[in-house]
């Protein structure tokens, strides 16, 4: 917090010639000693509004509204409250961290197109520098990277970097944004997250307008900027050179488009496809603009893989790639226009994975079809491990199964989130798509393809549903059915309910494993019911070979979670109407 860290700041400039390892400790010391006396005061008014900083937490991430103007979602994640979250990952990172005497500790910033960058930007330097660390900006990046610049050794980009957040709300609507963060190993985890907005709510209600001053004063000196995504892209394209055989330009004669929906994936045009040779005419969206005019930067929308599809066409390119807006989702376009993502996304990268690691466990989110089990497993020779959604959650589970001596080497959501164990389990869209550059660089080098052919070949044998679709039945929070309970435990009971009911019925039958929620098969398909990992939502997921069947899937749940007032059915009402 400001205070303990003007302490800090006083210790320092009373100390010149104190090593920073001492000056660290004070500066520790200070974090704890200002803890303590900040929850004996806890009652003293805060000179800024009430905050409920636990509501900002996202899982693994924070995230919250930061533009005002949306009507119903109030500003919650201002610069204040940015900063003070700032201080706090500050003083978690100095519990775990110790500087080696040589200079402060430092975290790098990156952030993608959001209109509200700049100003989180400087708001959390000033929580950074505040703290007494030093600060270094990258400007506009990517996640992964940042994750990168935490592990890269190259002292002229300022790395390895002690910690690094990330500005991003993902593929979320403008107003929104979030801040993740990592150290060098790997993204915080859930209890992280939780802990270090506690800090901050404490931080937060201590701030004082003296104490913002000093820290705006610290930023000037603490502040460095690096261009790091040069470092970053350069390891992309030399990836895909060794791939090829230290071929210079691999990609040379491949048309490839990139759609960046405005998000922070621009560079990989520029700085990764022409440096490898490639033709990139027809790449759309590149520049980044944060209100996201012309579709959202996901690879799970519609709208986005509809807009790379036609590109594709129209340009007659080889294949299409897309990301999110801090690319670490993406998704591919073959040049007949057909899509790589989903289920289809996984399998190419498990076909590419299992070339490389014979007979390795493939780690996917829980919403991944039948079909692809078979074909991991029939095709390929591989194993499906289905596990829970959430990328932190897959790729947690590849690195447990690891360590209890199951080899898995990728692990990979629906999303379009992925991560491989040859790249330090980060997850990176970016990589992904590097590996499939791979592939096609390395097939035309041995002769054994030319195109996107040899991508669309390796997932040749994956069972489709005829039908796919995903409804998600929202819980009124407010309703008085939830007596006053969480929308959590709602939410549990209906499953609860559900997963009784089915036992009943012959035609359908549990999955024997799972993880998340109720998976059930039956009319030659599956469905899915599970919470949210966030909103008050219950995703429903029903796959099928005919709309018939996958109404009765349907017509089975809505059975179930009828009586379930609370329960917003009105988007599986329509499906079963087959309207
Ligand atoms: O549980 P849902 O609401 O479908 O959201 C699930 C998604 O949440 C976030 O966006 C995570 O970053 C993803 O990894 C996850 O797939």
């Amino acid at each position: 917090m400001c205070w303990h860290i003007s302490n800090a700041t006083i210790h320092l400039t009373d100390t010149p010639n104190q090593p920073w390892e001492t000056s660290m400790c004070l500066l520790q010391w200070s974090v704890l000693d200002s803890h303590y006396t900040a929850v004996q005061f806890v009652s003293a008014a805060s000179a800024f509004e009430k905050v409920d900083f636990q509501k900002l937490q996202n899982g693994s991430d924070i995230r919250g509204v930061a533009v005002a103007g949306v009507e119903g979602e109030p500003v919650s994640l201002t610069e204040r409250v940015a900063e003070a979250i700032a201080a706090a990952f500050a003083a978690w990172l100095c519990d775990r961290k110790k500087s080696d005497g040589s200079r402060p500790l430092r975290v790098s910033i990156g952030h993608d197109s959001r209109i509200s960058a700049q100003t989180l930007q400087d708001a959390v330097s000033r929580g950074l520098a505040g703290a007494g660390f030093d600060v270094i900006q990258y400007g506009l990046a990517s996640t992964p990277a940042m994750f990168n610049s935490t592990l890269t050794e190259d002292e002229d980009v300022f790395c390895p970097v002690d910690g690094s957040i990330m500005i991003t709300a993902s593929h979320l609507p403008y107003n929104r944004n979030g801040l993740k963060f990592f150290t060098n190993a790997g993204g915080l985890g859930k209890a992280d997250i939780k802990d270090i907005l506690e800090r901050a709510a404490i931080i937060y209600d201590n701030f004082s307008n003296d104490a913002l001053k000093e820290s705006e004063l610290a930023v000037s000196a603490a502040v460095r900027k690096a261009d790091y995504m040069n470092i970053y892209t350069a390891n992309l394209v030399e990836a895909v050179r060794r791939a090829a055989g230290n071929i210079e330009k691999p990609l040379e004669g491949f048309h490839i488009v990139v759609d960046a929906g405005n998000g922070a994936g621009g560079f990989f045009m520029g700085k990764v496809l022409e440096p490898l040779g490639a033709v990139t005419s027809g790449s759309q969206f590149l520049e980044p603009d944060g209100l996201f005019p012309n579709h959202i930067p996901n690879p799970e929308d519609k709208a986005a893989m509809r807009a790379l599809t036609q590109a594709v066409l129209e340009n007659k390119a080889d294949l299409g790639i897309i990301f999110d807006t801090d690319v670490d989702r993406s998704a591919a376009v073959d040049s007949s226009g057909r899509e790589f993502n989903r289920n289809r996304l996984i399998a190419l990268m498990s076909a590419i994975v299992l070339e490389e690691h014979p007979g390795t466990t493939i780690v996917t989110d829980s919403v991944t079809s039948d079909g692809l089990t078979a074909f991991i497993e029939n095709k390929l020779g591989g194993k499906h491990h289905r596990f829970k959604r959430g990328y932190k959650n897959v790729i947690d589970e590849a690195i447990r199964l690891n360590f209890v001596g199951e080899e898995s080497h990728l692990a990979i959501e629906t999303s379009g989130h992925g991560a491989l164990k040859e790249n330090h389990w980060l997850d990176d869209g970016a990589y992904l798509m590097v590996k499939v550059l791979n592939k096609l660089a390395s097939a035309r080098v041995s002769g054994s393809g030319c195109g996107s052919k040899v991508l669309t070949d390796m997932v040749d044998g994956l069972e489709e549903a005829e039908v796919a679709v995903e409804l998600r039945l929202k819980i009124d929070q407010n309703h008085a059915d939830l007596k006053g309970g969480s929308f959590r435990d709602y939410g549990e009971a209906v499953l609860k309910h559900l997963e009784n009911m089915i036992t009943s019925d012959s035609k359908l039958n549990r999955a024997p494993v799972n993880y998340e929620g109720v998976r059930v098969s039956g009319h030659g398909g599956w469905f899915l019911l599970r919470l949210s990992l966030h909103d008050p939502v219950l995703p429903l997921n029903i796959e099928a070979p005919s709309l018939e069947e996958a109404v009765k899937l349907g017509l089975a749940v809505l059975a179930a979670v009828k009586e379930f007032a609370a329960l917003d059915t009105s988007a599986l009402d329509k499906f079963v109407q087959g309207l």
